[in-house]
């Protein structure tokens, strides 16, 4: 089943819990956070103060994407603050499976994100590990940007490799995507979207989750 997770990135900042309830009444399977700390990513954006916040105006999964340094410093927090999938880098993480277990031992879904450059084999050894993995699919940082197609053989990779150990991963893709991108992503493995610019850019968030969702779906199915 695909999931939509709007991101939270394009969303109206003024407005947040008015904005998360609309995207949940509009059909979003999971709300997408951003955090980003400005030294991993050139970009400054929230911690787990609004993630809190923004827990009390949904019942919708809040998923934590952390584009930040030692993230492992911040773990407990947005656990507390009511994450419910926390996902950290592989890039910013030197200790990655004490991380990955960090988030597990405190009941939530774990991911490891990779971003354009990082080859698949990043995520290989702890892949049995893991509930998720987020192949980024724009360099990490802002909304809006253009989806890079050479990232998409590493969903397919990682797809594969799941499915020879049988195991039920989770594979979101995260940047450009919208109707046009969901059929290739899809098609190659990912079962959850995240979209920032498609979604909350638009008017009808109810239209625009549901041709996402449509797009995908006919790529699986195809
Ligand atoms: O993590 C990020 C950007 O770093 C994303 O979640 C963006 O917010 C996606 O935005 P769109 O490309 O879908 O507009």
């Amino acid at each position: 089943m695909i999931k939509i997770a709007p991101s939270l990135l394009s969303a109206d900042f003024a407005a947040l819990g008015a904005e998360v309830a609309e995207a949940e009444k509009s059909g979003a399977d999971w709300i997408h956070v951003d955090v980003m700390d400005g030294r991993f990513v050139p970009n400054i954006t929230l911690g787990p103060v609004v993630v809190k916040a923004v827990s009390a105006h949904t019942s919708l999964s809040l998923d934590v994407h952390l584009m930040i340094e030692n993230p492992e410093r911040y773990i407990a927090e947005f656990a507390a603050a009511g994450a419910a999938v926390i996902t950290v880098h592989a890039e910013a993480c030197v200790h990655l499976h004490r991380v990955v277990h960090q988030i597990k031992e405190l009941g939530l879904l774990a991911g490891v994100a990779i971003n354009p450059a990082t080859p698949a084999s990043a995520v290989k050894e702890i892949l049995p590990d893991l509930d998720l993995v987020l192949v980024m699919t724009v360099n990490p940082g802002f909304g809006g940007q253009a989806f890079i197609p050479s990232t998409v053989h590493k969903i397919r990779e990682i797809r594969e490799w799941a499915n020879e150990i049988g195991h039920d991963l989770r594979i979101e893709v995260d940047g450009g995507i919208a109707e046009a991108t969901a059929p290739i992503v899809s098609e190659a493995g990912a079962d959850v979207l995240v979209a920032g610019n498609a979604v909350f850019g638009q008017s009808n968030r109810a239209a625009a989750i549901s041709a996402i969702r449509a797009a995908a779906g006919g790529a699986k199915l195809g």
